[in-house]
């Protein structure tokens, strides 16, 4: 509000006290609203400088007394302190600053990608969208591999450049009119469709915001031009001209053909038909200027070489541009332009060297605005739509367009195309104002690595690039400016409103200056009343640069955060008799440029001379300056440029680095993955192996059970030792503490009952497949095969301590059981001097799986107590087919029925066991062992 009001008031003041109009360096030199800290008294030259950040921003020393009075004369000598408070006072000034609005616009999948069909980016809703890793490389994984943007609007790739038109630019081009400044930059990766954006297709009905803007203008000032005497110059100001002045009139266009050669047909674009209601009581007038910036100069592109004298004439400063034959350049007419050598190069056979020269022109302060201005830009008057067209297409022949590998027609500078709308008032010759809309199309940052340039074009992704991240820093340190201000404003006491601490506040410098780029907008971000700014983000979804669109996406949302002061009402314009040309001596440098030379295209060689002029004089209306004092500025500045340059290379040296670092860990990672696949294969293999092989072993036992059960009755020990892995087998004897407890009751095993083996069950199966030994060698130990009831029984007692499978299984344990029980008896048979060898192979259908399962526990058993179980298939398979054999013969002894009575008992006892879990198994098998114990005492006694 305080700024509406003050600004209303001054708008009035000029009114009334007109003439002279009031330009912006009045309102710069206001007097301080209440808002405003006390600042030391300025010049109102000095009071610009400084609110328009200055021209030096590293001067931040102590500054001896006796210079004072002559410092303060130059604002590139201005101390931080004051910078803050200007940048504050701008910021507290501007309440109606608004934040920069940020567009998205997705291309269409076109037939030249076909790298990927998917798109890695999602549509979420009209304002946001996520962008997803398409890779899912471990590195994108670290981080994140999708994230949520959001814009003031998503634009589809559907979307008719019409309505993008409407609803980015036309809202600018309805200030333009009203006397107000715009920008519109286009913002993305290279191939992304930024130069789509601006100057659109060549189909019908497909004109890009630039045609569309002229269109409009011409749309809606027609019968309102009239003859205006006035050229804008620098940011803000006019001077009276003669319609005869040269530069001000059109190109000397005499090729035209040529032109459309080169560019295509863009006429068949068709013409947007909006009419924005402009201010009937004016006349309009609208000029032009087109400037390209590359490899960090600015060139003119509307600039040609009719006024050329002669080569050696160019210290005289006269903005040109030409494209001429080394070998004829002094013959050749003055008058040919640049678009005729072109043209004439495109249809030559010729491998000439050609020279070409053009100028770089300096950006030099305007004292009125404190922005920068391009020193020397032609800008030329148009009163139709279709001259400002033609206008723009002969400038784009001089725009430097190459083909990279990323994009065919790629630009490879950023194209700055200025509209200026001069407004006089029909009834008062001295009401003027001057408005500009720059619409820039910014050249594709990209990795050169990816493109794959070299050389000179590797030097120009260099520059697009710094300046492109210059450009982002200048956004990251205006948003955290702008915060930090917030911050202090919003918190009382502080100093800041009262100004009685607003020198130590203390704000990121703005790098503006690092780039020329950033250097001509600088005034958009940090003017007071400068006017709106528009980004439109385009990206490619289909492209492969994920991370550099990433990048772009970034860069958006910061710009979103960055505020810039959009005028409220339009400021008059400073109008001048006569502005002198200044004169220069320029410097020069070479390149040689090849061109062509692949794919059957000629090849030419381009000899470009620039010539640039020294900066020292772009502050023409400052005072006396320092030229030791500048020189070292000079310094400062070039050695900044340096360190970013050497930043940006370390930046891209790290990432590459970073990538190959990935990759290789990735690599080394599958490998070992590979490596560990194929132990694992190989454990399995010899896993199986020796299973087999004491599979093997046990079956060849089995040959000889009748000798195991003579060694099984004389109660040793027993045991073999598989030689091939070192681990012992054996059948063990735990049961000698038991037999000396029940006397020699050791061979009772035939009067236990079936159920009483039954209890014992699988325990005593595992004890027998599988327990360590350390006594005897595998060449001794075919007899040990057989085992007799009551070492069964005693290991199932031991077993109940130690073993740790089976037991979950109810079902695989009751198998086990049976097949425990046919083997003790089995063995009480043997007693009775019936062993049957088991058959040698085992039938279908045998628990041998069941058994198999129980793999040799990992830990090795005490000596003679613990038992190790270890599957066998072999074992098993015998056990099982001699169950019905063995039960049947023991059915038919006599000791069976001695023993009912016990039996009786265990038979009690086994359902229990056979139901229990795991809890109850234990006194389960102290039962049951007791019975063996019991049957050990009547064999004994018997
Ligand atoms: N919305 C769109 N609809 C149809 N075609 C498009 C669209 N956007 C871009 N294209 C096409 O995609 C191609 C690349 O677009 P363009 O040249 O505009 O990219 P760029 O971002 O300007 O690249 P560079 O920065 O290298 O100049 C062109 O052939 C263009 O016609």
């Amino acid at each position: 509000m305080a700024t509406r009001k003050a600004t209303g008031t001054r708008q009035a003041a000029i009114r009334s006290n007109a003439p002279p109009r009031v330009t912006r360096s009045a309102a710069a030199s206001r007097a301080p609203s209440a808002l405003e800290p006390p600042s030391p008294k300025l010049a109102p030259a000095e009071k610009t400088k400084t609110a328009g950040t200055t021209r030096k921003p590293l001067v931040n020393r102590n500054i001896p007394d006796a210079t004072t009075k002559e410092v303060a004369k130059k604002p590139s000598k201005v101390v931080k302190g004051k910078a803050a408070a200007s940048f504050k006072n701008d910021f507290v000034e501007s309440d109606s600053r608004e934040p920069i609005k940020a567009y998205l616009r997705i291309r269409p999948q076109l037939d030249d990608t076909g790298i990927s069909s998917v798109p890695y980016l999602k549509h979420l809703s009209s304002t946001s969208v996520q962008m997803t890793d398409p890779s899912g490389s471990s590195r994108s994984r670290l981080n994140q591999t999708s994230q949520i943007y959001t814009f003031n609007h998503v634009f589809r790739s559907e979307t008719m450049q019409s309505d993008f038109f409407a609803s980015t630019t036309l809202p600018l081009v309805r200030e333009l009119l009203s006397g107000q400044n715009g920008l519109v930059f286009t913002y993305g990766v290279t191939n992304s469709g930024k130069t789509y954006t601006i100057q659109g297709g060549s189909q019908p009905d497909t004109a890009g915001l630039l045609p569309r803007t002229l269109d409009v203008v011409f749309n809606s000032i027609e019968g309102l031009q009239g003859d205006i005497p006035f050229r804008p110059v620098r940011l803000a100001s006019v001077e009276k001209v003669a319609e005869s002045d040269s530069q001000s009139t059109l190109p000397d266009v005499q090729d035209e053909k040529a032109i459309a050669d080169v560019l295509g047909e863009l006429s068949a674009q068709g013409k947007d038909s909006t009419i924005i209601k402009a201010d009937r009581n004016y006349h309009y007038a609208v000029w032009i200027s087109y400037a390209e910036v590359y490899n960090e100069k600015v060139f003119d592109l509307l600039s040609d070489d009719t006024s050329n004298k002669d080569d050696d004439d160019a210290s005289s400063g006269t903005p040109r541009i030409g494209l001429q034959r080394a070998t004829s350049s002094r013959t050749l007419p003055r008058s040919t332009s640049t678009w005729q050598n072109l043209a004439s190069l495109a249809s030559s056979s010729s491998t000439d060297v050609l020279l070409v020269k053009r100028k770089a022109l300096s950006l030099k302060n305007d004292p009125d605005s404190g922005g920068k201005y391009v020193s020397g830009l032609r800008i030329v008057k148009v009163r139709t739509t279709e001259e400002a067209k033609r206008v723009f297409r002969t400038g784009n022949i001089n725009r430097r367009v190459f083909g990279t590998l990323a994009n065919a027609a790629s630009s490879r500078s950023h194209g700055v195309f200025t509209i200026n709308i001069v407004r006089v008032h029909k009834a008062d010759q001295t009401d003027v104002t001057v408005s500009r809309l720059s619409i820039v199309d910014l050249a594709g940052s990209e990795r050169s690595k990816n493109a794959q340039t070299t050389g000179e074009r590797l030097k120009e992704a260099g520059n697009i690039n710094k300046s492109l991240m210059v450009l982002g820093q200048c956004m990251e340190a205006l948003r955290s400016n702008q915060r930090r201000l917030a911050a202090s404003l919003a918190a009382p006491g502080r100093g800041i409103l009262d100004g009685s601490n607003h020198g130590n506040l203390k704000l990121a410098i703005v790098p503006f200056r690092h780039s020329k780029l950033t250097e001509l907008f600088q005034d958009f971000f940090v003017g007071e009343r400068e006017g709106r700014a528009v980004m439109i983000v385009n990206v490619n979804p289909y492209d492969t640069g994920f991370d550099e669109n990433s990048h772009v996406m970034r860069f958006a949302a910061l710009a979103k955060e960055v505020s810039t002061a959009p005028a409220v009402v339009p400021i008059n314009a400073k109008i001048k008799e006569n502005i002198k040309p200044v004169t220069k001596i320029p410097q020069r440098r070479s390149v040689v440029i090849a061109t062509g030379g692949k794919g059957g295209r000629k090849v030419s060689q381009a000899h470009l001379e620039i010539v640039e002029e020294d900066e020292e004089n772009e502050d023409d209306n400052d005072g006396p300056t320092d030229p030791l004092v500048d020189a070292l500025f000079e310094e400062i500045e070039d050695l900044r440029i340096k360190l970013y340059e050497s930043e940006m290379r370390c930046a891209i040296v790290e990432a590459e680095t970073r990538e190959e670092v990935m990759k290789e860990m990735e690599e080394r990672m599958m490998a070992m993955e590979r490596n560990f696949g194929k132990r694992l294969l190989r454990a399995v293999e010899q896993n199986e192996a020796k299973t087999d092989a004491k599979i093997d072993l046990l079956h060849q036992y089995g040959a000889f059970s009748s000798k195991q059960q003579d060694d099984a009755e004389s109660d040793e020990e027993v045991s073999f030792e598989e030689e091939e892995s070192g681990e012992y087998f054996d059948i063990h004897e735990g049961e000698d503490d038991l037999s000396d407890e029940n006397g020699t009751a050791s061979q009772s095993s035939a009067t236990s009952s079936p159920l009483q083996h039954k209890g014992s069950k699988s325990k005593s199966a595992h004890s027998t497949s599988a327990r360590p030994s350390k006594s005897k060698p595998r060449e001794s130990s075919p007899e040990c095969i057989g085992l007799r009831e009551d070492e069964m029984a005693i290991d199932a007692v031991d077993a109940d301590e130690t073993m740790t499978i089976g037991e979950d299984d109810e079902e695989e344990e009751d198998e086990e059981d049976e097949v425990a029980s046919s083997i003790v008896d089995d063995e009480s048979s043997d007693d009775e001097g019936s062993w049957l060898p088991p058959s040698p192979t085992p039938e279908p259908g045998d628990d041998e799986d069941e058994l198999l399962l129980h793999s040799p526990p990992a830990v090795k058993p005490a000596p003679g107590k613990s038992i190790k179980k270890t599957s066998n298939k072999g074992l098993a398979s015998k056990a099982t087919q001699s169950i019905d054999g063995l039960q049947n013969r023991m059915k038919h002894m006599s000791l069976f029925e001695d023993e009912e009575d016990e039996e009786m008992d265990s038979a009690e006892e086994e359902p229990v066991v056979a139901k229990k879990g795991r809890g109850s198994k234990a006194i389960a098998k102290t039962k049951v062992s007791g019975g063996a114990s019991t049957r050990r005492s009547t064999r004994g006694k018997k």
